[in-house]
């Protein structure tokens, strides 16, 4: 399998180089050639599998240069560090199916693809006798993932830059509590979307990337995505009934990297009926999936902090299928955002947007009634993203379509949203018991990229 960039400029490279090359060299994004498509043998043969299992066969697909053997153990020592046998298992509750994705060592949905990215990356660098430095951006759930993907590791550095003061409490602890010396915190003082432009800005410095050998953790790196399509086949085997009836898969959304990754599986051929693309008061992916209205908005805050987002980085990925595989297209469509402070879509590419994905913006009282209300009716605490999915799920899929709602977080991140729903705080799992107390180490600077930049080349090693 080999992957090409939405900007179209790059020759195809392998799995490995394209997880090592995390931003495509023309500043695109990296896709698989094709998507392999399932026949129904092989979803049935795949119903019983373990995780781990079916992660393999998942990833196999698409990594094609990597030995079985090793792509097994990766994936097994990656998910020993989850404390639920199952990984991501799902829950029944009142009607409302929810994927429990919380369940790893930083209780979000991103340890799903980091701790197998950490040791990927790990194994590839040993590979070719390399070293390298992450570099990557969060709104808070992504960054102690990655953290705790690589710390500790010889051959890795990582910097992961977070908006000052824009995270719950507790995201900000998981990082910087973390003081391994491979490990390096940037407050920024902006929002993600200066992080995360920051960020590519320094992918698009080849130079600087080739010199300090940059690795990305964030969902542009294509590794991230496919860990993450697992988990949708791994529900449907869990929920589907008939086996081969559709689901409707309910998505909080901040970058777009978690429903595309929904939306490779439903391309493999999972019968996935659509995807909810489900978002906050940050609501430019909504207005373009209910209005046709991609522009570019301002950044609120909300008590769904890690979806605070405006630009979202894989949307890229998704308008390159939306407009036929034509990477001129995207280009033309990226290189007149700045300017023109929106995409415009055709009628006709709007009605297959809407054959694929509905969608709802939450507001935060509607966010904050739905944790209340739901752990009234069920005795569950949703984490504040996971309320939004759930909130949108049950207004629109009305028609007995079985909803799978992605719990994307444990509800003890956001302790102070849940005590407002519910008027206590949610049992803290061990990993964050006294974690106000502990030592932590993070750099304060502007989110300004040569500042950010200096700090990187003083920092790696
Ligand atoms: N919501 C994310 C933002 C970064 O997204 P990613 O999926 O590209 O890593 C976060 O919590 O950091």
């Amino acid at each position: 399998m080999n992957y090409i960039s939405t900007r179209g400029t790059i020759t195809p490279i392998g799995f490995k180089d394209a997880v090592m090359m995390g931003l495509a060299t023309d500043g695109g994004l990296l896709l698989p050639e094709t998507i392999p498509a399932l026949d129904r043998s092989t979803l049935e043969a795949w119903r019983t599998l373990s995780y781990q299992e079916l992660a393999f066969n998942v990833m196999s697909l698409f990594a094609t240069d990597m030995p079985a053997g090793d792509l097994k153990r990766l994936i097994d020592t990656s998910y020993a560090t989850f404390t639920h046998a199952e990984i991501t298992p799902v829950v029944k509750k009142d009607g409302v199916h929810i994927l429990e994705l919380f369940h790893g060592p930083t209780l979000a949905f991103k340890d799903v693809a980091l701790q197998f990215l950490g040791n990927l990356f790990e194994y590839l660098l040993k590979e070719r006798g390399e070293r390298m430095n992450i570099v990557g951006a969060t709104s808070g759930d992504t960054g102690s993932a990655a953290i705790y993907g690589v710390r500790g590791k010889e051959n890795i550095n990582i910097f992961i830059l977070h908006p000052h003061g824009k995270t719950s409490p507790v995201q900000a602890l998981q990082m910087t509590t973390v003081l391994d010396p491979n490990v390096h915190n940037i407050a920024a003082r902006g929002t993600f979307d200066d992080c995360q432009n920051i960020v590519k800005s320094l992918f698009n410095d080849l130079p600087f990337k080739e010199r300090y050998a940059l690795g990305a953790v964030n969902s542009i790196n294509w590794a991230r995505v496919l860990a993450q399509v697992v988990y949708y086949f791994y529900a449907y085997f869990r929920v589907a009934e008939p086996f081969g009836s559709e689901v409707v898969f309910s998505v909080p959304t901040g970058n777009f990297g978690d429903i595309f990754a929904g939306y490779v599986a439903k391309r493999m051929g999972l019968p996935v009926q659509k995807l909810l693309l489900a978002t906050n008061e940050n609501n430019i992916l909504a207005r373009f999936v209910t209005e046709g209205d991609y522009s570019l908005g301002d950044v609120v805050p909300t008590v769904s902090p890690s979806m605070d987002i405006q630009l979202a980085s894989n949307f890229e990925r998704y308008l390159f299928y939306l407009f036929d595989e034509d990477p001129a297209r995207v280009c033309q469509a990226f290189a007149a955002l700045p300017t023109k402070g929106r995409i415009d879509f055709s009628p006709a590419e709007m009605a297959r947007v809407r054959d694929e994905f509905i969608s709802r913006s939450v507001n935060e009282t509607e966010t904050i009634e739905t944790i209340s209300s739901f752990h009234a009716e069920t005795g569950y605490i949703l984490d504040p993203h996971t309320a939004v999915g759930v909130k949108a799920a049950r207004e629109l899929v009305t028609d007995g379509t079985p909803a799978i709602c992605l719990a994307t977080a444990h509800p003890a991140k956001f302790a102070e949203a849940v005590v407002r729903a519910v008027g206590f705080e949610p049992p803290r799992p061990a990993s964050l018991e006294g974690i106000e107390q502990l030592p932590s180490r993070c750099q304060l600077l502007d989110a300004d990229r040569d500042s950010i930049k200096a700090f990187i080349e003083e920092k790696a090693r």
